[in-house]
């Protein structure tokens, strides 16, 4: 739904709610005439005491309609606006839903969240508030005119001349403004950023205490926005005098005009002063106008953010295969780049065998999660072809290929219902003996029994403050339900206690043998019987073979391996002082 198609549908919804407003403004200006009628007969001496009374009735009558109308209107418009709104959430969701994984990974989720609650948000604060004021403001507008024009059309054009002026103005100031917002937009993007990304990270900046200075950064982020936009408000206080000053500059002319046509009799007093009262009236509603332009540049740029996400068209997707080509995985002259410029992945040639046992080790910032990230199909390669049994990743169905893939990231997600639902991700059809066999094979049964609720105890409660590792196993039973012949498990990177590394190790073990099971081994004694070891640096393979092999005919492999004894008999060491 792009911006015309949303704004076409709103205004045939608000179409309803804009005739009422046009009747709530005609009934608030019929008194003003029928007094100065009034006035008119009074001052010839020609009224009776009935018709004063009921010059009251009309008058009350009048402010009823005005009112009933008013009220009519306003709940019209909030009640259109927020079935658009529900409509744009929807419409947005619906589209998020159709975009691939590879979309996700380069729009970051806080931002997405950001358009769908705020940015949306705006679009029901303009619609509901902002467009019916537009709308009362333009039909009282026009009946003034049209009003002041019967009277004498001489004072009609005095009360406008200066319009044109004032549309000059608002054309040079417009263009000021639109920058204004735009920046004001992006600064609020990243304070709302900058604060969530605090927020979520409070208990790390808390740790470093006094040393941190997180804190003092945002907080001087929150003093810079709230610097601009007191300079902003000055930005647009100023011209906004200057456009009064213009308006104000038509009653003027409107007043010498209707002074000289009165002196000379060719207006009367009362005709002088309801044209004067009008084209008060009228400077007013204008100027009224004019601020408005700030909330519909506002609602423009917002309109436009919501453009970003339904701009982009979902990637074709590929036909669904009834047969999934379980079978060997292959990396043909792999390239890969996150921002164009340096390389993640170079040249990487690679084949993982089905049902065999692989590990991928190597220094942080190596490419071993961005070679998962590929195999899983979060990002496409640059350059080369992954087949698995054959066919290519990039012609196979996002579904076919999340059936065939599955990944232990480092961070589980977990979903705030309870452990059995959230276990029940990997299959969602699964019966209770299913997913307590699940939770069993990924050792995790138990302290899962141990907690107050079981298996219906919310990973949100207290009593169920899942470890790193007990996580870990909980995202090993989905992986055991989902049953994907292909598993990547990514190894927590925190060092893990030996009992729970031993868990973690038999979860593994019993994810079945007929798996081609991928390991992003930060520990090297868990996989010394892998079957294939890849040892990589700076994005490209540096050996590869078993354990043994690579003791003898890699340098950076001993070295690795090495370092890893000294941190074992280091462990040793601390456990035996314990
Ligand atoms: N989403 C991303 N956007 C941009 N660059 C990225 C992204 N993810 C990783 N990189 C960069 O790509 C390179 C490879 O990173 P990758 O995460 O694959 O390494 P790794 O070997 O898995 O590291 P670790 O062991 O620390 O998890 C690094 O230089 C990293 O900074």
């Amino acid at each position: 739904m792009k911006e015309n198609n949303f704004m076409k549908e709103f205004k045939k919804k608000g179409r309803l709610s804009s005739v009422l407003t046009s009747v709530s403004v005609i009934a608030g200006m019929i008194p003003i005439f029928v007094v100065m009628l009034m006035v008119g007969f009074l001052s010839k001496g020609n009224v009776v005491t009935g018709s004063i009374w009921a010059l009251g009735a009309l008058i009350c009558l009048c402010q009823a309609v005005k009112a009933v109308f008013y009220a009519l209107a306003i709940w019209k418009a909030h009640d259109s606006a927020y079935s658009s709104l529900a409509e744009i959430r929807l419409a947005l969701i619906e589209h998020l839903r159709n975009m691939t994984l590879r979309f996700f990974q380069k729009r970051k989720t806080g931002d997405l969240a950001n358009i769908i609650n705020h940015d949306v948000e705006r679009v029901e604060l303009y619609l509901a508030h902002t467009l019916p004021e537009v709308v009362i403001t333009n039909v009282l507008l026009a009946v003034i005119f049209i009003s002041v024009m019967i009277l004498d059309w001489r004072l009609g054009l005095a009360m406008i001349s200066t319009i044109p002026l004032v549309f000059l103005a608002m054309y040079i100031f417009n263009k000021l403004w639109t920058r204004m917002i735009e920046k004001y937009h992006q600064s609020v993007k990243t304070m709302s950023e900058d604060l969530m990304e605090y927020i979520a990270t409070i208990p790390a900046i808390k740790a470093f205490s006094k040393d941190e200075k997180k804190t003092e950064q945002v907080l001087d982020s929150l003093h810079a926005y709230i610097a601009w936009a007191k300079k902003a408000t000055i930005g647009e206080a100023i011209p906004m005098s200057f456009i009064m000053m213009l308006l104000e500059g038509g009653m003027i002319v409107l007043t010498i005009l209707g002074s000289i046509l009165l002196r000379g009799n060719q207006i009367d007093m009362v005709k002088f002063i309801l044209a004067v009262i009008l084209g008060g009236q009228f400077s007013e509603a204008f100027a009224r106008l004019m601020s408005f332009e700030h909330s519909k540049a506002v609602f423009k740029n917002t309109m436009a953010t919501i453009d970003s996400v339904m701009g982009v068209e979902p990637e074709e997707e590929n036909e669904k295969c009834r047969d999934l080509p379980a079978g060997d995985i292959e990396f043909k002259n792999i390239h890969f780049s996150y921002d164009g410029e340096k390389k993640a992945l170079e040249d990487i040639n690679l084949v993982f065998q089905k049902n065999t046992v692989n590990a991928i080790v190597g220094p942080s910032g190596s490419g071993k999660s961005t070679l998962a990230n590929l195999l899983m199909g979060f990002w496409k390669a640059d350059g080369g072809k992954i087949t698995i049994g054959g066919k290519s990743i990039d012609a196979m169905h996002e579904r076919d290929l999340s059936a065939l893939v599955s990944i232990v990231q480092q961070e589980v997600f977990l979903f705030n219902t309870s452990i059995a639902e959230n276990i029940r991700i990997g299959k969602k059809d699964a019966g209770r003996e299913e997913v307590i066999e699940a939770a069993k094979k990924a050792q995790i049964h138990d302290m899962i029994m141990s907690l107050p609720r079981g298996y219906e105890t919310a990973v949100g409660e207290a009593g169920a403050r899942l470890s790193g590792g007990e996580k870990q196993r909980i995202s090993i039973a989905r992986m055991i339900l989902k049953n994907a012949p292909v598993v990547i498990l990514d190894e927590a990177t925190a060092a893990i206690d030996p009992y729970h590394e031993y868990l973690i190790q038999k979860a593994i073990s019993n994810l079945g043998k007929n798996k081609t099971l991928i390991i992003i081994a930060h520990h090297l004694n868990t996989i010394t019987h892998a079957d294939q070891i890849l040892v990589m640096e700076d994005g490209r393979i540096k050996a590869r073979g078993k354990h043994e092999e690579l003791l003898k005919s890699s340098r950076m492999y001993q070295a690795m391996v090495k370092a890893q004894n000294e941190v074992d008999g280091w462990q040793i060491k601390e456990a035996k002082a314990l």
